[in-house]
């Protein structure tokens, strides 16, 4: 079974997908970390982001894995690195690349397999899996995601105001939903939920009711 989660920055995506994935023993896959580890594995290489060939080569060339919450690139463990400004940034660059999304869009595909998955990112029930049995697109306010952001930056010692972590998160939600491929859109048939009013565990609540059987 395939559940696809979609949705804007800071929406809690990941956070809601991993602990779904764990109360249904399904695996759970992060695309947004695939984007982010070609962009790191770029800024490893000095690649020009505007040379749209080097950055799919880097693309086709990468090995990304998978080892629990751990993201590999090469066997090189880039789980913290991948969460870095400068990778974040870089990021647009990758998902806005035709290449690098069909060469990831490919690999999405093959991870999952035929396992029972939760994936998210913001293409995974338009693009990636149009005939996954559940698909939920998860929003929540610009200026309740862009406090957590801010929370979580804090957190790590980053004192961010909150205007430039709201314009930098306007910018990137802008620039997922203009995408001309890929772009961040909920599906057709993906049931939409808004978490500016509950916290992660009620959404998970509200996504088992949904998806029904229940493991409590
Ligand atoms: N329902 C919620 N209520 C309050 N805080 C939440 C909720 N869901 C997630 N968070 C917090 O909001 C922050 C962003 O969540 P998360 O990283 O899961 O978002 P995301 O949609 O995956 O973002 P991105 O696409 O940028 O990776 C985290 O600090 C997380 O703990
Ligand atoms: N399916 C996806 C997932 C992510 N992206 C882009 O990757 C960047 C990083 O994503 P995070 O979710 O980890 O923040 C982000 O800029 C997204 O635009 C994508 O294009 N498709």
């Amino acid at each position: 079974m395939i559940i696809t989660i979609d949705g804007p920055a800071g929406a809690g995506k990941s956070t809601v997908a991993r602990q779904l994935a764990n109360r249904l023993g399904f695996a759970f896959l992060d695309t947004g970390a695939m984007y982010r580890a070609v962009a790191w594995a770029c800024l490893q290489r000095d690649v020009d982001f505007s040379d749209v060939d080097a950055v799919a080569d880097v693309a086709r060339t990468i090995v990304i894995q998978f080892d629990g919450d751990e993201v590999l690139v090469d066997g090189q463990n880039v789980s913290g690195e991948i969460r870095t400004n400068d990778v974040t940034a870089a990021s647009q660059y990758t998902a806005g690349n035709l290449e690098v999304r069909e060469i990831l869009v490919e690999q999405q595909r093959r991870i999952a397999g035929d396992s029972d998955v939760v994936t998210e990112g913001r293409d995974q029930g338009t693009v990636v899996f149009p005939a996954a049995e559940f698909k939920f697109f998860i929003t929540a306010s610009p200026e309740s995601r862009a406090r957590r952001r801010q929370e979580e930056f804090a957190a790590r010692g980053q004192n961010i105001p909150l205007e430039q972590v709201l314009a930098d998160q306007t910018d990137r939600d802008n620039r997922d939903a203009a995408r001309k491929v890929g772009a961040m859109k909920p599906a057709a048939d993906a049931v939409e939920v808004d978490t500016s009013q509950i916290d992660a565990d009620a959404v998970v609540q509200r996504l088992l009711e949904i998806i029904g059987g229940t493991p409590d």
